[in-house]
């Protein structure tokens, strides 16, 4: 894995957001288009206040989130609305998000029509995960009841995944398609995300989930 650490988050969010549009730009120079998965959580943000204002075709690319929280959008913890808000806004609203929620009472329920819309976009051309310091990434938990599914070559394209440390079921981007991911770059700030991340090299994917896609990512840090 590769580092490229700021000298502050400011930093991290204006530099990260150019490199992730030189990204999109070069896998729109080689295809129609393009898919684009990004995380939720605390994060992302401030990148995806930067993104939203590069010019680039928006209109041929496909943003999906890496994971979902089972809210509705009117929830302050819906990673969708925080997309919206942030990143699918100025001349990034031209870009077509592939949902990752729909209103049912479960994920389960809604389960092989949110995979049948993300299938054909496979492999992701650009992905950007965060990770929380338990070492999750999307939401592939430590502990997590399907998360040996999740990590399996074999997995589905999407999973529901219900932790311990996740308050609402989830859906998640399972492993083989993060891995699979052409160019993978990982957001994390604070000391606390540094040494998780180290460690994981040194873990199993089951015991830090993060580590199954460290091997090709650049981990953007700052403090
Ligand atoms: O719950 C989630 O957590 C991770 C890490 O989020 P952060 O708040 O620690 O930055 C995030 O990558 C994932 O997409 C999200 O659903």
């Amino acid at each position: 894995m590769n580092w490229n650490t700021y000298p502050d988050r400011d930093l991290l969010a204006l530099d990260l957001a150019d490199t992730l549009a030189s990204s999109l730009r070069n896998a729109l120079a080689r295809n129609d288009r393009v898919s684009f998965a990004v995380p939720g959580g605390t994060s992302p943000g401030p990148v995806f206040d930067a993104l939203s204002t590069v010019h680039l075709d928006w209109d041929r690319v496909d943003v999906m989130l890496t994971d979902e929280r089972w809210v509705p959008e009117t929830s302050e913890r819906s990673n969708t609305a925080l997309l919206r808000r942030t990143l699918l806004t100025g001349p990034a609203a031209a870009a077509t998000l592939i949902p990752l929620r729909a209103d049912t009472a479960t994920p389960e329920e809604s389960l092989d029509a949110l995979s049948a819309a993300i299938a054909p976009l496979l492999p992701i051309d650009v992905l950007l995960v965060g990770m929380g310091a338990d070492m999750h990434t999307a939401s592939l938990f430590p502990g997590a009841d399907r998360l040996e599914e999740a990590l399996s070559s074999h997995a589905p394209v999407l999973l529901p995944m219900r932790a311990p440390g996740a308050p609402e079921p989830r859906v998640t981007l399972t492993a083989p398609v993060l891995r699979g991911a052409m160019d993978t770059h990982v957001v994390i700030m604070g000391a606390e995300k540094k040494a998780a991340i180290e460690q994981a090299r040194h873990l199993t994917p089951a015991e830090a989930p993060v580590s199954v896609l460290l091997g090709d990512a650049t981990i953007h840090y700052a403090d």
